[in-house]
Order: C-alpha cells, then sequence, then structure tokens
C-alpha cells in the first residue's frame, strides 16, 4: 500500500497539530451550545474520531453515509444518503464534519438537507480543501489545509475504497490508476 503513494503531502504529526488546533476553535466558539456533531462517512471517519477527542465541550455525535464518487476519482454529480441520521435535527446547532471539499456537491446537498429539516443553525469543518475545483459556491466555517487540485488518499479518504487506512495524506503513483 505504502509503495502506491507518490508524495506524503501531509504527515500525521501536520494532521494530528491542525486537528487540535481545529477542536480548540470549535470548542471555543460552540461553548454552552451542546451542537450536533455529524460525520460524513465513511471519508471523514477519521477526522471525526480525532476532531472529537480535541473538542473539550459537551457534544452529540450522529453519522450518515453519502457517496457520489464510487471508484472514480470525478464525482458522478449525484449524491446518495446509504445512512441517514438517528438524531432529529430541528432546531439544533449541527456541525457538520468532512474529510475533503471538493466539487462543493455533497455539502450543498447536505446542507439543503439539514436547513429542510429546520436545523437552527448548519455549519461546516472541513479537513481539506480544494478550492481549486468548486462547481458550486460553498466555504467551509472552519478548514484545515487548503490544498492544490490533487486526487489525494489516506486519513479517510480513499481511491476506489482502498487506502483510508493511511495515517498520512498524500497522491498516488500515476500507475495505480491505470492498473
Ligand atoms: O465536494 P465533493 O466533490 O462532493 O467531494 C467530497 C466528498 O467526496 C468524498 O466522498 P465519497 O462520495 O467518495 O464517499 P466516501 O466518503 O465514502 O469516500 C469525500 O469524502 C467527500 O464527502
Ligand atoms: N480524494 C479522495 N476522495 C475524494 C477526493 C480526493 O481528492 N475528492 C473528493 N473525494
Ligand atoms: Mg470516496
Amino acid at each position: 500500500m505504502q509503495n502506491d503513494i507518490q508524495e506524503v503531502l501531509y504527515s500525521q504529526e501536520a494532521i494530528q497539530q491542525k486537528v487540535q488546533e481545529l477542536g480548540a476553535a470549535i470548542s471555543r466558539d460552540y461553548d454552552g451550545r451542546n451542537p450536533l456533531v455529524i460525520c460524513v462517512l465513511k471519508g471523514a471517519f477519521i477526522f471525526m474520531a480525532d476532531l472529537s477527542k480535541n473538542i473539550t465541550i459537551p457534544i452529540e455525535l450522529d453519522f450518515m453515509a453519502v457517496s457520489s464518487y464510487g471508484n472514480s476519482t470525478r464525482s458522478s454529480g449525484e449524491v446518495k444518503i446509504i445512512k441517514d441520521l438517528d438524531a432529529f435535527v430541528e432546531g439544533r446547532d449541527v456541525l457538520i464534519v468532512e474529510d475533503i471539499i471538493d466539487s462543493g456537491l455533497t455539502l450543498s446537498y447536505l446542507i439543503d438537507v439539514l436547513e429542510r429539516r429546520n436545523a437552527l443553525s448548519v455549519n461546516v469543518v472541513a479537513l481539506f480543501d480544494k478550492p481549486g475545483r468548486r462547481t458550486v459556491d460553498l466555504n467551509a466555517d472552519y478548514t484545515g489545509f487548503t490544498i492544490p487540485d490533487a486526487f489525494v488518499v489516506g486519513y479517510g479518504l480513499d481511491y476506489a475504497e482502498k487506502y483510508r487506512n493511511l495515517p498520512y495524506v498524500g497522491v498516488l503513483k500515476p500507475e495505480v490508476y491505470s492498473s
């Protein structure tokens, strides 16, 4: 698996440092509000686990699974809910936890769903952001790293369901896509 990586862009240490900073900012901003923190599966599962340990105020956690990439490096444009939330969001402060914002289609769909369910507020924390690839106008409220237009894997992010368990984030060798 490690042999398929061309370059490590963000080390385990750099990611942990950033996750601590994001956790501190969220703890400060949401103090006294008991937010519902929503992990967007599968990609955000490691970020959610690490981020939640760095949030020092009471929160509730929930999980939603959506997918639009399938086995491709391009979004199909159609976002599907594979698993919905258990919690009701009406009247709740909601914080969506995403691993990456690329085209923005997944998040714009999710924000729309949660607003239609009458959440009190809907904010987004994304570990990685590729603003150069946006097809819809959308920004996160908390962003870890702004990254160039390259398909990245690791720390939850997959290519064709592989590489999610790498502890760092990097780019794949070109031959991996053609094999
Ligand atoms: O901004 P976008 O272009 O919509 O891309 C970002 C989304 O795509 C990925 O999920 P994917 O659909 O691959 O599902 P996964 O999390 O199960 O990998 C990623 O985890 C984000 O949720
Ligand atoms: N890597 C993995 N999954 C993704 C990416 C990416 O760069 N962009 C959107 N989904
Ligand atoms: Mg994916």
